[in-house]
């Protein structure tokens, strides 16, 4: 097609170019022909002013002859004048009138006026050599005119005869006689010849230009028929190029340029090498690229729909707050922004094997409430795309809905709901199919790879999507259990110290907003560290559970109950006095003390309560609190089980507490404590056996303070080991002081709390401070309280033999009041039992001590284990002690306990 083109468009160019040339020369011949033509005017313009001028000179002959003779016959002076005036026009003495033509003179009137005004003045003669006459018309023009001037003479002659009144028939004769006749034939006669001459020559000059006027005719007329020829060579030339007529081509153009490829051009088939064929095949290409770019625009608008229901979907996906809420928007999205006509989410029910819809939306989802899609392969619901997908694991694309055999079953509702396509796309959690992605199109091949692909991001998201509600779930459930944690008591679910708090209070706000009063009580229970340390603390936690359900039955709604850690439970009752706070106080110890069933043992527990009332005892949860504990504390002191309200004196007893252990956090360092010994007695011989060591303590603030206060706040505080360890020091040193001295040897008791007791290595401190201060081991005692053995009864058994080991002995001391089994007391390693003095207090007269202090001295010696009665003041005591084979005894019957000066001046003594 291209060669064609090469090959025709030259030819026609070739053709333009020869009708270019030859419309030239029809120009040139046009020309040429106009030329001649006005040359055979200018001949003919000639010839004509040749005439006049030669008609003019035998005029004015004629004119001069006329009007002399008219005056010779009239005698009237205007024909005179007329005669004047046309030989001074002759001769250029006055101007020629416009159109001076022969009939001028005949049509001056009477009275002299002129018909045409005068023009320039030129003689005749002159007029007629620039009239370029041939120079022998010139000489015989010249010839004439010397003639008429000759005859202008005569007739002078004549009319000066009349006008000087001579004869006028003689003037009149000589104006018609025949010299007159002769003079004016020799005028005549020139201008005949001249008139001859100029007719013949313009004549000549005529003909010749007229043959070159018809020659340039006949080459008008050739060239012009040429170009007409070429015209239409050239005409059928590019008919022949264009395949169709220039109007069609115009119109077709026109459509194209309108991108109207509506309806493809005709072409015959020798038109096909033509701009109308090649039209045709641009109109083709043009209607297949239009075609393809359709395509393309529909293609793109899908996937730019389809990408505006992903990023509904991501909205979806930040904006949804649950799964279920996620799954409608998807399916709402994918249908009313991707363009699909109904989308559907179903959840596999895994224990019935189907699918569950979970969310749907276009049309036709009336047909989900009666969806049958399972996932067993064995079933035709199971072989559908959703089986396949799950089957196969991968998303399974129906391209042809109403005609593909997996669908099969399903092929009614797709012609009732115009599904033309559908795919199943698996949705995993932690990487299992939980469900499908179902949407349907209308259109057949409606999943081509960028609508997959856009459909697998989505998918790709929604599962992103269900992970973070997996975490956000996870993140709430922790946020909540935090939050539990944070208000609540994990063991009983009771309020813990920041809910009580809180709580507490909005009821007192609601307490004094309403003029109420309210108690806060605190409940403690009394030895529960004993079960925990003797039956372990799953035991333990077991029955605080327990507990907490009882003391919640004795509340009532709108009171509350918390657990403050360990054994401790706060309770808040509203709108209460004293009397009502009573009765619970009561009733919860009564229930508290109500037996427990844990495993195999039966448990017994008692508790101690302090009240303290709003707004009687404080005005705020804190003060409240502090006060009810310093109720409970005094219940503790008072010996347990029970409760007590409040007092102005618990008040100043818990300052003086506090005061206490502040002031002992520096009493070492400020040197004001020291060391007294009372002596221990042998019942048998009366001699000082041991002494024990007893720590002092006063300060210029608090004067001496009891060892039975401060030592309770020392073990509160933890300062009792750095105290005990400074008493053990002392008291090993002053027995090596006595020995040294020469005293017979005896036995140094140190008190040792348990809390110095469960302290590491107890064993080899001991040893050491020993071989520092240089006492053999067997002459310390360490006096241990029942309670040592309580919370770890294995671990005290082993530290008691690591110490036995090394030759320390030990007693236990206050023994009757403690919680120590027969059992435990067999393995521990100790050589001595002392007997309390609160037994021994009332041995005279109190049978119940009597039979008390004897079985326990029985129970000893059957044990291999010496006795030692302490409190002992009276001799009555004394002496039942020894009835009862008591081996030594230790009181103010025999001695108080003394600085070492004065037990050094009793040991002289
Ligand atoms: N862990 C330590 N405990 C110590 C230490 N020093 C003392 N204590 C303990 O303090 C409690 C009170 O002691 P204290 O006021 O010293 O009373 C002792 C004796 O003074 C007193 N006693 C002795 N004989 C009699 C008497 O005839 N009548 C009477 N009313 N009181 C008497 O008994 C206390 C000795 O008790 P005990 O130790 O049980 O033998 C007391 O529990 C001390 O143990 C220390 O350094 N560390």
């Amino acid at each position: 097609m291209k060669s064609h083109a090469s090959s025709s468009q030259p030819q026609f160019i070739s053709y333009l170019w020869a009708c270019f040339g030859t419309l030239l020369l029809v120009a040139a011949a046009f020309m040429f022909y106009v030329w001649t033509e006005k040359r055979i005017d200018q001949a003919n313009d000639l010839r004509y002013a040749s005439h006049n001028l030669v008609e003019e000179l035998r005029q004015s002959s004629d004119d001069l002859t006329r009007m002399a003779r008219t005056y010779v016959a009239t005698g009237d002076a205007q024909y005179r004048r007329n005669y004047n005036e046309i030989v001074d026009i002759r001769d250029g003495r006055l101007p020629r009138p416009r159109n001076y033509e022969n009939v001028y003179w005949d049509l001056v009137l009477a009275n002299g006026q002129r018909p045409r005004e005068g023009d320039a003045a030129m003689p005749l003669m002159q007029m007629m050599r620039e009239a370029r006459f041939a120079p022998e018309e010139l000489a015989l023009l010249a010839a004439a005119k010397n003639e008429s001037d000759k005859l202008v003479g005569l007739e002078i002659a004549a009319m000066d005869l009349r006008e000087a009144g001579g004869d006028v028939a003689q003037a009149t004769a000589m104006l018609h006689n025949t010299a007159y006749h002769r003079a004016k034939a020799d005028i005549m006669r020139p201008i005949g010849a001249v008139n001859d001459s100029v007719d013949h020559r313009t004549r000549l000059l005529v003909e010749e230009t007229a043959l070159d006027a018809n020659m340039a005719r006949a080459a008008f007329m050739f060239s012009a028929v040429v170009l007409v020829i070429l015209v239409w060579r050239a005409k059928r030339r590019l008919d022949a190029s264009l395949g169709c007529s220039v109007d069609q081509l115009q119109a077709g153009m026109e459509k194209l340029g309108r991108g109207d490829f509506s309806d493809p051009l005709t072409v015959s088939d020798n038109a096909r090498d033509s701009v109308w064929g090649w039209l045709a095949h641009t109109q083709q290409g043009l209607a297949r690229l239009d075609a393809e770019r359709n395509e393309a625009v529909e293609r793109i608008q899908r996937i730019s729909r389809l990408y505006s229901a992903l990023s509904q979907c991501n909205q979806a996906i930040v904006r949804s707050h649950s799964e279920a809420e996620l799954f409608e928007r998807i399916c709402r999205d994918v249908v009313s922004y991707g363009g699909m006509a109904m989308a559907w989410i179903g959840m596999i029910d895994k224990e019935h094997g189907r699918i569950v819809v979970a969310a749907s939306y276009g049309g036709g989802v009336e047909y989900l409430d009666q969806l049958e899609v399972s996932l067993d392969p064995n079933t035709p619901e199971g072989r559908g795309p959703i089986g396949l997908s799950y089957h196969s694991g991968q998303p399974y694309w129906c391209q042809d809905y109403q005609h593909a055999p997996e669908t099969a079953y399903w092929h009614a509702h797709g012609t009732r709901y115009g599904w033309a396509s559908s795919a199943a796309i698996p949705l995993r959690r932690n990487g299992e199919i939980i469900g499908f992605f179902a949407p349907y199109s209308s259109a057949v091949n409606a999943f081509d790879h960028d609508v997959r692909e856009l459909l697998l991001e989505m998918t790709l998201d929604i599962e992103f999507a269900l992970k973070n509600f997996d975490r956000e779930a996870a993140r709430q459930q922790t946020d909540q259990r935090v939050q539990y944690l944070a208000h609540y008591d994990v063991l009983t679910g009771l309020p813990n110290r920041s809910q009580l708090h809180e709580r507490a209070r909005q009821l007192l706000d609601q307490a004094r907003t309403s003029r109420c009063s309210m108690a806060l009580m605190m409940l403690d229970l009394d030895h529960f560290k004993d079960i925990n340390d003797s039956l372990g603390h799953t035991v333990g936690d077991s029955l605080l559970s327990e507990l907490a359900l009882r003391l919640t039955s004795c509340i009532r709604e709108g009171d509350m109950v918390a657990r403050l850690g360990g054994d401790e439970f706060i309770f808040v009752l509203r709108n209460v006095g004293s009397s009502e706070a009573s009765d619970v106080a009561r009733k919860l110890l009564d229930m508290t003390g109500q037996s427990y069933t844990v495993g195999v043992h039966d448990l017994k527990v008692t508790a101690s309560i302090g009240i303290a009332m709003y707004p009687d005892d404080g005005l705020d949860v804190e003060t409240l609190l502090q006060r009810a504990d310093a109720a409970m504390y005094q219940v503790k002191r008072a010996g347990r089980h029970d409760f007590r309200f409040f007092t102005a004196a618990m008040q100043q007893r818990a300052a003086r507490h506090l005061q206490v252990v502040n002031a002992l956090r520096y009493a070492l360092e400020r040197e004001q404590m020291h060391v007294v010994y009372q002596p221990q007695v042998s019942l048998k011989t009366g001699r000082i056996v041991g002494a024990e060591a007893l720590l002092r303590w006063s300060t210029p603030e608090l004067g001496v303070v009891s060892p039975a206060e401060f030592i309770p706040a020392a073990e509160e505080s933890g300062l009792i080991v750095a105290i005990g360890d400074w008493v053990l020091r002392q008291a090993v040193r002053q027995a090596r002081a006595w020995l040294d001295a020469g005293f017979p040897p005896m036995v140094m008791a140190v008190n040792l709390s348990a809390i110095q007791f469960r302290t590491a290595d107890l064993p080899s401190h001991v040893a050491q401070v020993l071989y520092e201060e240089g006492l053999p081991p067997e002459y310390l005692e360490l006096e241990l309280t029942e309670g040592v053995a309580v919370q770890d009864p294995q671990g005290a058994i082993a530290t008691m033999n690591q110490l036995h080991d090394r030759g320390i002995r030990m007693s236990i001391d206050d023994f009757g009041t403690g919680f120590s089994s027969l059992s435990h007391l067999k393995k521990f390693k100790v050589y001595k039992l002392k007997i309390d003095q609160s037994f021994v207090r009332d041995i005279s007269t109190d049978s119940e001590d009597k039979a008390i202090v004897s079985a326990i001295i029985n129970m000893a010696r059957s044990l291999g284990l010496t006795t030692i009665a302490e409190g002992v003041e009276t001799m009555e005591q004394l002496e039942f002690l020894r009835e009862q084979d008591c081996d030594e005894m230790q009181g103010y019957h025999f001695s108080k306990p003394l600085t070492p000066d004065a037990f050094r001046a009793l040991l002289e003594r």
